[in-house]
């Protein structure tokens, strides 16, 4: 997961290959609650791993249910109903799945609970929901503003004869709470009548689909009246598999249908769910077919490849397809004419305001947009200048963060900064991964920060916490020199000009790779040993090896992937990467670095003395400067920056300062 302050994105090119998405959220927290309930044990197969899923196991678990997890299997020891701890305080984040059907299951059974969440969901209404649980006797309290969690929930004297009326046009998750609460309590049939439109009724369906696997036959009456029958008892199916999230595919359908395949790919595979999906945001792929994408399905799978192009603008009615329906809003800005989304109330009163969200940002992209209380209407720029590079602001709101990242396919290539990227863990913490496994870039707008310097000058703990800070990539370009020489060495090659043959042969046989601060030889972790300062004089040595050098070259430029690079060493900006776009040649005074060395080296119990360390570095110094090939110097346009009075906080936020300048936001 990317948990930087923001993540640029560079134009994007192309999308081409596979990928296998995490599980439906609206499934998750169903089988959870219902498997908890439940008699008898279930395991549930690929459960989604999220902010929301968290909440609820969290919440099963206070609730002294049995949970043990493995990986993305979970398995559920059932209550029947009858809970261990009678008294619970639940926070339940921003997870409406969680938060809705957990107050009416808790609200039936007798005990003392509060339910929490961030302030957002304390704006979320839920005063329908207790209304219609009032209704049959449970005793429920605003614990702030009225029609609002936070809830105090208390022990209920049911009346279980007169229809419970619950309205529908809010959100179908009341609807949805009743349901799978009340067999909890069903001595007798009970009726539950929607007052009202009922929305996003597809949600009721994956509802009823899913209380029929454990054993609960709703009987549904033209969607305004569900029947309970008397005796109703939830039951474990044993085993269940989610499938993977329909709404987190419309970003990889909408994905398949605006981007070309580079060379010899063809469109986007998605695995784990396809066309026969029990969720309702499956129907996104009409939209998308609409608007001109090509879809194939099979048992699982979707492959979407471009259609139509420019797409087609569509006028569509979104109130089945919610949330994916948000996915739509930025297709249209690819489309040949305005879209219209109708019917989508419900979106005020989500994550965030997303009518006034979706219409703010895609103004800042250069759309012209016109909002109603239910609905958005969205023009795309008129022409490639009329597109403008924008700062997405996310709102805490996963959906926006995913269905903005799409915008960096825009022909003008205006570059796009998504904020707060880590709000996608509501629902798909590894968003931002999974596209990069897909999408590609011009290698040269990938962007690379060079930092360069002497030794000891700090350039490694720099890099690295600018390289933390902004979500890109970490190239400690001096470790490969490093690993070269303690390969060398190992193999019994005197590190000497003449052997220079041998060591590139010995260097293209080896299995270097970096897994964030660790570098791996094969099987071993050889950060710690190519750390000493005999690595560090060997280093210097093959460095000045000219095949060496050369041999690295490539293995240091495929490091360039997106979202972007930091690379540190003695000639990145001048030699690897003379066209990056910010080179940084940080100093310090000899002194200072020596007495950095020597705290260094002490704090891991190494002697040395000042002295000593202050002549090494200065021999190694010369030695660097003074080698035919990429002479360790500052490139013409590197910002110079001697950190020897600075903190490293200092020349962090230095660096992110001429970073950010160098922005279009
Ligand atoms: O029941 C569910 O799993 C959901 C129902 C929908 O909410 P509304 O019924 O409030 O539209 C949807 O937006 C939400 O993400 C999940
Ligand atoms: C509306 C959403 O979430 P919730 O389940 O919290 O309602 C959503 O995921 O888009």
């Amino acid at each position: 997961m990317f948990s930087t302050v923001f993540l640029d994105l560079p134009p994007l090119v192309h999308a081409a290959g596979a990928v296998t998405l995490p599980g439906s959220k609206s499934i998750s927290n169903r089988v959870l609650l219902l498997a908890a309930m439940s008699e008898g044990t279930t395991t549930i197969h690929d459960l989604l791993d999220s902010d929301d899923t968290r909440v609820m196991l969290i919440a099963l678990r206070t609730l002294g249910c049995l949970v043990e997890e493995s990986g993305t299997t979970v398995r559920i020891t059932g209550l029947a109903g009858k809970l261990p701890n009678g008294s619970a305080k639940l926070f339940l984040g921003n997870a409406g799945t969680a938060m809705r059907p957990l107050t009416a299951a808790l609200a039936v059974v007798a005990g003392d609970f509060e339910l929490s969440g961030v302030p957002r969901m304390h704006e979320r209404p839920i005063g329908d929901l207790v209304d219609a649980l009032r209704q049959l006797g449970c005793a429920i309290d605003y614990l702030g503003n009225d029609g609002f969690p936070p809830l105090k929930l208390g022990k209920p004297a049911l009346k279980l004869d007169a229809p419970i009326k619950v309205r529908g046009d809010v959100s179908s998750q009341f609807l949805t709470a009743l349901l799978m609460a009340l067999p909890l309590v069903a001595t007798k049939d009970i009726v539950i009548e929607v007052v009202g439109e009922l929305i996003s009724r597809p949600y009721i369906e994956i509802t009823l689909n899913l209380l029929a696997r454990f054993g609960v036959q709703v009987q549904p009456d033209e969607w305004q009246r569900f029947t309970i029958p008397a005796g109703a008892k939830l039951r474990s199916p044993g085993d269940i598999h989610v499938e993977a999230d329909a709404s987190s595919a419309s970003y990889f359908i909408a994905l398949g249908a605006i981007s070309t395949a580079a060379d010899g790919q063809n469109g986007i595979k998605v695995q784990g769910v396809g066309a026969d999906s029990i969720q309702g945001d499956i129907r996104f792929m009409e939209a998308a077919q609409a608007m001109g994408a090509k879809i194939d399905s099979g048992p699982n799978w979707l492959h979407i490849q471009r259609g139509a192009w420019p797409l087609k603008a569509i006028d569509l009615d979104c109130n089945h397809i919610p949330d994916a329906a948000m996915t739509l809003a930025v297709m249209a800005l690819y489309a040949d004419g305005t879209t219209t989304l109708r019917n989508i109330a419900s979106w005020r009163v989500k994550e965030t305001d997303r009518i006034a969200a979706m219409a703010t940002e895609l103004r800042k992209l250069g759309a012209s947009v016109v909002e109603g209380a239910d609905f958005i209407q969205v023009t795309p720029p008129a022409s490639l200048q009329g597109w403008k590079p924008a700062s997405i602001h996310t709102y805490d709101d996963h959906r926006v963060a995913m269905c903005f990242s799409l915008a960096a396919f825009n022909p003008a290539r205006v570059q796009l900064r998504i904020e707060d990227p880590k709000c996608v863990a509501k629902t798909f913490p590894d968003y931002f991964e999974t596209l990069f496994s897909v999408a590609s870039s011009a290698t040269s707008s990938i962007p690379v920060i060079c930092v360069d310097g002497p030794t000891a000058s700090g350039k490694g703990t720099l890099a690295a916490v600018l390289a933390e800070k902004l979500g890109y990539h970490f190239l400690d370009s001096g470790s490969l020199y490093r690993i070269t020489g303690l390969a060398a060495t190992r193999a019994g090659i005197p590190l000497d000009i003449a052997n220079e043959a041998a060591i590139v042969a010995l260097l293209n046989t080896l299995p270097i790779h970096f897994e964030g601060s660790h570098i791996w030889l094969g099987n071993e972790d050889v950060s710690e040993l190519i750390r000493t300062e005999e690595a560090g004089m060997n280093a210097s040595k093959v460095s000045a090896f000219p095949a060496v050098r050369s041999a690295l070259i490539d293995l240091q430029r495929n490091f360039r992937q997106l979202p972007g690079l930091v690379a540190d060493g003695r000639d990145m900006g001048t030699v690897i990467f003379p066209e990056a776009a910010l080179k940084v040649y940080l100093t310090a005074s000899a002194a200072c670095r020596a007495e950095r060395r020597l705290k260094q080296l002490i704090s891991k119990g190494i002697p040395a003395t000042l002295d000593s360390l202050r002549a090494d570095l200065e021999a190694r110094d010369a030695r660097d400067s003074s080698r035919t090939v990429a002479p360790l110097k500052p490139a013409q346009d590197a910002l110079l920056l001697d950190n020897s009075e600075l903190t490293v906080d200092t020349s962090v936020q230095t660096v992110l300062d001429w970073w950010q300048s160098k922005q279009p936001f």
